[in-house]
């Protein structure tokens, strides 16, 4: 898949200028609606015998707006977006610089220069997609506004009974802990990407050594509590228990910041440094504190044979 960072006013012409079937949106989680969004893209590229590309934004514009006060987390980050994107087939995707000059534009300038301009035959987004100054242009403008120069096609409501997937709905399962449910509107488990980090060095002395994986700050991580997962180091896979957490029963929670921490069940060796993914599969109980470190220990074993029969069928 080729990639286009692309920034208004300075960079906004591409080496092969088209033709595109294009899908456009911000697609953070890449979510059953996203991809049948995506999927409208493939199709039409094969139907017009062009090249399919993604357009998405960096960044989120909320982080733009409001001077930043209530931006959302991100759900899925470059570069795991972007391996998503062409995992599906998709053969160009184009990042578009979310900024005020971008902002700014008026839907009919948008679609000169980001359409038009790049040789879009066909646009694919949801029903719901807006773009140009304060989010002011649809896509019945979109399809008005093509001249004949390209095709539009508008893909409806996806739901989840009766629910409207969406991101919005994802941030909130994901800050309740359903990693099941957000696993079902995400077709595939929900995905953490991130760096194996020194701890505390306690947990070799309670008998669970656990991984301590540093995520990038603006991406969402579950709810506090102790998850079954999935680990990722390589190519490999293994099964894991993790705690995400303030760990009370040592640390005042007030003052603590969450760490996510994986004991891997069949495994011994070390990872620091090392680049991994944690798929969250079922969330097994709420973090609490506990009256003594045996009590504690003994959870955690209970946890752990928890974490293994669920991940028996995986
Ligand atoms: C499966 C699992 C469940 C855990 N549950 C709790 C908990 O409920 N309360 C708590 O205070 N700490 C909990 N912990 C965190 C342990 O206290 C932690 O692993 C230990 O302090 C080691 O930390 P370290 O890796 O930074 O040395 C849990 C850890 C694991 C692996
Ligand atoms: N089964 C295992 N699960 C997780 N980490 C393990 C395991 N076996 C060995 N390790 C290693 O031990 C480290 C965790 O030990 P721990 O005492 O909890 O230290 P820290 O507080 O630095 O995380 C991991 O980062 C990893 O390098």
């Amino acid at each position: 898949m080729e990639i286009y960072h692309l920034q208004y006013p300075q960079h906004i012409t591409i080496d092969e200028k088209g033709p595109f079937s294009l899908a456009i949106g911000f697609f953070d989680g890449l979510h059953k609606g996203h991809q049948a969004v995506i999927g409208e893209a493939l199709k039409n590229g094969d139907r017009l015998g062009i090249k399919s590309a993604v357009m998405t934004f960096d960044p989120h514009p909320s982080h733009l707006f409001s001077d930043g006060k209530n931006k959302v987390g991100y759900i899925t980050q470059y570069p795991e977006k972007s391996r998503l994107i062409e995992e599906i087939g998709i053969d160009v995707l184009f990042i578009v610089k979310f900024d005020w000059s971008l902002a700014s534009l008026s839907p009919e300038q948008f679609i000169e220069i980001f359409i038009k301009g790049l040789g879009v035959k066909h646009v694919s987004a949801g029903f719901d997609f807006t773009f140009g100054s304060k989010g002011s242009g649809t896509m019945e403008q979109m399809d008005t506004l093509s001249n004949g120069e390209y095709g539009t096609t508008v893909v409806g409501k996806v739901t989840d009974i009766d629910e409207k997937v969406s991101s919005t709905l994802i941030r909130k399962l994901l800050s309740e802990g359903d990693v099941e449910k957000t696993a079902s509107l995400l077709e595939r488990p929900f995905r953490t990407v991130g760096t194996v980090v020194d701890g505390e060095k306690r947990g070799r002395l309670l008998g669970f050594p656990t991984a301590n994986v540093q995520h990038d700050d603006e991406s969402i991580i579950p709810a506090n509590g102790v998850y079954a997962v999935k680990f990722l180091l390589s190519d490999q896979s293994y099964d894991g228990v993790c705690n995400i957490g303030v760990k009370p029963t040592f640390h005042d929670p007030s003052v603590s910041k969450p760490s996510v921490e994986v004991h891997l069940l069949d495994f011994n060796g070390d990872l620091y440094g090392k680049k991994v993914a944690i798929d969250w599969i079922a969330r097994i109980r709420a973090e609490k504190k506990f009256g003594s470190v045996d009590e504690l220990v003994e959870q955690i074993s209970k946890d752990k044979e928890t974490a293994k029969e669920i991940l028996n069928g995986y």
